[in-house]
C-alpha cells in the first residue's frame, strides 16, 4: 500500500504519526507473524479475478444478488480450501467475507452455527458422521430455531418432533403457521441440511426443546424432500445475501439418531435420559453471542477507517475567517464523533479476547462435569453482547452521519456496513431479552452480597460496595473504573429494592420484576460498562509495547472511560462520590485527550490494516482519492450507460406535450 500515490492530506497525517503503525497492526493480528500470514492470504484471495464484480452489487436483482453471492461463496470456499491444504493454515474467513461478498454470504450460517451445533451438541459417533461432511461441504446446513411466533422465547416454539418408537423415528410437524422456522440464513435456496431446534414428545409428554439434524433437500436435485415446505422470507433492512428463508414440515420421518444426544438422550424404546443440564442445548447461542463481541471490534473497525479517512481528505467551512478551509478532522467536534469509534473497537477486540479465554475455561470445566461458572459466563456473554452490538451500530452509524452526504451513498459502504453491523442488536438473542437474563443474574448475586457469601469474579465488586459505598471518587483511570462499579452496584441495589417495594405492596415475583424491568435492564447495561471498562483497561496497561504505542493505547483506552463517564454523568452524580468539580476536570481531561489522539488518527485507522478491497468505499480507500472514486462509481450506472433513457420517450416528452395542450 506504500507506493500507492496518495491524497497530500492523508500523506502528511501519515508523516505525522508519533508511533509505529506496523508494531500496532502486530500486536492486534497476535504477532508479525500472525499479520504475514494474514495479508499472504488475503493477497490471494483478492488476486482471484472470479471473485471480483465488474458490475457493483447493488444494481443487480434480487435474484441475480443472490446467484452472484452463491458463485463467489463457492469459490472462496475453494480457494481456502487449496489454500489450506497448501500453507497449513486456517485462515480468517469472516474478515475477508466482507471484501467478496460486500454483505454477507450465503455460507454465514453454515459455518458459523451449523458445523458448531454438531460439535457442541453431537455425540463423538454423531460428530464422526456429519463433521466431514459439513466440513468438507458435502452437506451444507444452517441453524433452524427462529419461528414466526416465536423468537426470543424459546422454550415456546412450537415445531414438533414426536418419538415413534416402533419405527426409531422422529416425526416432524408444523401444525401452525406461527409455528413455521421463519431467518434461518442459507436456508431460502442454499442449504440441503439444518439443525432444527423442536419440542420433543415421547408418548404425548413433552421433554422441551432439542436440536435435530435434518436433510431438507435433495442432494442431486436440491428439491424440497416430500413433507418439507421451505422457501426465501424476502428483502431485509440488510443480510441480502444471507438467504435467510421460511420452513414447515407435515408428518416428516428422520432417525432416532438425527437428535443431537451430546446432552439429553432419547433411547430405542422412548427412554428420556436427561443432560447434565438441560440449558446446555442452548450452547451454540452462548458461543456466537461471544463471537459477535469479536465481530462488533471488526465492524467498528470498519466504519472508523472510512470516516478518518475521509475527514482527513475532506475540507469545508474555516475555524478562522482569514485561513483556508480546514480538514473536518479538525473540528473538535467531528473528533468527538470519530475517535470513540477507534477507541470503541479496541475495547470490543480486548473484552472479546477476555470472553473467548473464559469461554473456552468453561468448556473446559463442562468436558469434566464442572458445571460452576456456567451461569457467570452466561450472564456476562448475554450483556456484553447486547451492550457491545448496540454501540457498534450506534458508533457505525455516528461514522455514518459524520460523512456528511457522501455518507449516504451506497459507494462510502457505510449504509451497508451499518446494516449488517445493527442486524447483531437482534439477532443471536434481542438486547433487552438477553439484558434480562444478566439481570436475573445480578439480582441473585445481589442477594447473595446481602447474606455475606462469596461471589464470582465479575460481580465481586457488589460485595465491595456493601462492605464501603463512601469511597472517595479519584479522577484517576482505576478510580473511573471503579465509579463505573459503583453506578453498577447502585443500580442493581435500587432495582432489587423496587422488586421488594411492589411485592410489600402485594404484587407477585413476576408482576414485580415486569414493573422494576427499566431499572433492571439500566443495571445490567451499567454492569456491561463497568466490565467493559475494567477489562480494556486492565488489557492496556498489561500490554507490552514500545512507550510510543503503549502511551497511544491508553490514550484511546481513557478516552473510552472518560467519554462514557461524561455520557452517563447523571448516573455517576446519583450513585458515586464524583463531584460537579470532577466531572469540570474530566471535561477538560476529555478535550485533551482528543488532541492527542488527532495527530494519530490516521495512522490509528491505517492500523486496523483493512484491504480497500474489504472496506470497499469510496470514502475510506487507503490513497484517499475521495472525489474521483466517487465519481469512477456514478459512472457506472446503467443509467449513465445511455444518455438518453427510454422513459423520456415513453412518459417524459407525452407528459411535456399534454402540458402544452
Ligand atoms: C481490525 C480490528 C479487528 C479486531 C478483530 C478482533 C477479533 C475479531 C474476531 C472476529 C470474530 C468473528 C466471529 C464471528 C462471529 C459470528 C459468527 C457466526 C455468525 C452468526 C450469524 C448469526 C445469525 C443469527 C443467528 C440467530 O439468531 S440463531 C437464534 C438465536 N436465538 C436466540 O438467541 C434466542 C434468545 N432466547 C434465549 O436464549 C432464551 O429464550 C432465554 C432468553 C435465555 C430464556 O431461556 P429460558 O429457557 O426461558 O430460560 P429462563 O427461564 O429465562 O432461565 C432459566 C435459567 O436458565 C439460565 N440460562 C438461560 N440460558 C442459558 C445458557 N445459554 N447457558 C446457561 N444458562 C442459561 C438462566 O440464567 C436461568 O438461570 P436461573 O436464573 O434460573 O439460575
Ligand atoms: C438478520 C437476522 C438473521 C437471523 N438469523 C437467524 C438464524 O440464522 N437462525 C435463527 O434461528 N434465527 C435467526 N434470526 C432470528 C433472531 O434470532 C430473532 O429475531 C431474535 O432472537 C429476536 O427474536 P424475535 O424476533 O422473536 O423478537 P421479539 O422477542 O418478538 O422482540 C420484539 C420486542 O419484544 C421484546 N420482548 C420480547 N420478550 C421480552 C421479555 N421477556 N421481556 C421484555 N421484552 C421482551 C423485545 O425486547 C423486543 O423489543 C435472525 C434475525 C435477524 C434479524
Amino acid at each position: 500500500m506504500a507506493n500507492v500515490k496518495c491524497n497530500p492530506d492523508l500523506v502528511r497525517e501519515r508523516a505525522k504519526c508519533s508511533f509505529d503503525v506496523n508494531e500496532l497492526i502486530h500486536l492486534i493480528d497476535g504477532g508479525e507473524n500472525a499479520t504475514k500470514e494474514k495479508r499472504h492470504f488475503e493477497e490471494t484471495i483478492f488476486s482471484v479475478k472470479e471473485l471480483q464484480d465488474a458490475v457493483p452489487e447493488e444494481y443487480l436483482s434480487h435474484k441475480d444478488r443472490y446467484e452472484n453471492a452463491v458463485r463467489k461463496a463457492t469459490i472462496l470456499r475453494d480457494v481456502c480450501r487449496e489454500y489450506m491444504k497448501k500453507y497449513n493454515y486456517k485462515p480468517n474467513r469472516f474478515r475477508v467475507g466482507h471484501g467478496v461478498f460486500k454483505d454477507v454470504s450465503p455460507f454465514l450460517l453454515h459455518d458459523g452455527m451449523f458445523v458448531a451445533t454438531i460439535i457442541g451438541q453431537g455425540t463423538p459417533e454423531q460428530q464422526a458422521e456429519w463433521l466431514p461432511k459439513a466440513e468438507n461441504m458435502q452437506i451444507i446446513g444452517t441453524y433452524a430455531q427462529t419461528e414466526l411466533g416465536h423468537g426470543s422465547f424459546i422454550r415456546g416454539l412450537e415445531t414438533r418432533a414426536t418419538y415413534d418408537p416402533k419405527t426409531e423415528e422422529f416425526i416432524l410437524n408444523n401444525a401452525t403457521l406461527s409455528s413455521f422456522k421463519w431467518w434461518p440464513g442459507g436456508l431460502g435456496s442454499t442449504v440441503n441440511h439444518c439443525i432444527v431446534v423442536a419440542q420433543l414428545f415421547i408418548n404425548g409428554k413433552s421433554y422441551g426443546i432439542q436440536p435435530f439434524i435434518v436433510q431438507i433437500r435433495d442432494l442431486n436435485t436440491h428439491k424440497p424432500l416430500p413433507g418439507v415446505k421451505v422457501g426465501e422470507i424476502g428483502p431485509k433492512m440488510g443480510f441480502q445475501t444471507a438467504n435467510n428463508g421460511f420452513l414447515g414440515f407435515e408428518n416428516f420421518r428422520i432417525p432416532r439418531m438425527n437428535m443431537l444426544m451430546k446432552n439429553a438422550q432419547v433411547l430405542k424404546d422412548g427412554t428420556f435420559v436427561k443432560g447434565m443440564n438441560e440449558k446446555l442445548t442452548y450452547g451454540t447461542m452462548v458461543m456466537v453471542r461471544v463471537g459477535i463481541v469479536g465481530d462488533c471490534s471488526l465492524n467498528t473497525s470498519l466504519a472508523a477507517t472510512i470516516a478518518v479517512r475521509y475527514s482527513a481528505v475532506r475540507h469545508q467551512s474555516k475555524i478562522k475567517a482569514k485561513e483556508p478551509e480546514v480538514q473536518i478532522l479538525d473540528y473538535v467536534t467531528q473528533q468527538h464523533k470519530l475517535f470513540i469509534a477507534i477507541a470503541s473497537s479496541h475495547v470490543f477486540r480486548n473484552v472479546y479476547s477476555w470472553l473467548s479465554k473464559s469461554y473456552l475455561n468453561v468448556m473446559k470445566d463442562l468436558a469434566q462435569g464442572k458445571q460452576d461458572h456456567l451461569p457467570e459466563l452466561h450472564a456476562t456473554a448475554c450483556c456484553l453482547k447486547a451492550v457491545c452490538s448496540r454501540d457498534a451500530g450506534s458508533v457505525v452509524e455516528e461514522c455514518r452521519l459524520a460523512c456528511g452526504g457522501h455518507g449516504y451513498m451506497t459507494s462510502s459502504n457505510l449504509p451497508l456496513v451499518y446494516g449488517f453491523t445493527i442486524a447483531t442488536v437482534t439477532y443471536e438473542g434481542e438486547q433487552t431479552v438477553l439484558l434480562l437474563q444478566t439481570a436475573r443474574y445480578l439480582v441473585k448475586a445481589w442477594l447473595a452480597a446481602l447474606q455475606g457469601k462469596v461471589l464470582a469474579p465479575s460481580v465481586s465488586y457488589l460485595s465491595d460496595w456493601l462492605k464501603n459505598d463512601n469511597v472517595r471518587w479519584q479522577n484517576t483511570p482505576e478510580g473511573i473504573v471503579k465509579g463505573f462499579q459503583h453506578v453498577a452496584a447502585g443500580k442493581v441495589k435500587a432495582a432489587y429494592d423496587t422488586i421488594q417495594k411492589y411485592i410489600k405492596l402485594g404484587k407477585d415475583y413476576e408482576d414485580a420484576w415486569n414493573l422494576a424491568s427499566v431499572q433492571l435492564m439500566k443495571a445490567s447495561e451499567a454492569h456491561s460498562r463497568s466490565i467493559l471498562c475494567e477489562v480494556s483497561w486492565g488489557e492496556v496497561i498489561r500490554t507490552s509495547a514500545s512507550p510510543n504505542l503503549l502511551q497511544v493505547l491508553k490514550q484511546l483506552a481513557q478516552l473510552y472511560l472518560v467519554y462514557w463517564t461524561l455520557e452517563t454523568s447523571g448516573d455517576f452524580l446519583v450513585y458515586s462520590n464524583i463531584s460537579k468539580d470532577d466531572i469540570a476536570i474530566l471535561r477538560e481531561k476529555y478535550e485533551e485527550l482528543l488532541a492527542a489522539i488527532r495527530p494519530n488518527a490516521v495512522g490509528l485507522v491505517d492500523a486496523f490494516d483493512l484491504r480497500d478491497e474489504i472496506l470497499h468505499s469510496t470514502l475510506g480507500s487507503y490513497d484517499g482519492r475521495v472525489y474521483e472514486r466517487l465519481m469512477e462509481e456514478a459512472l457506472k450506472s446503467p443509467l449513465n450507460q445511455e444518455s438518453v433513457n427510454a422513459s423520456f420517450h415513453k412518459y417524459l416528452k407525452p407528459l411535456m406535450e399534454k402540458a402544452k395542450l
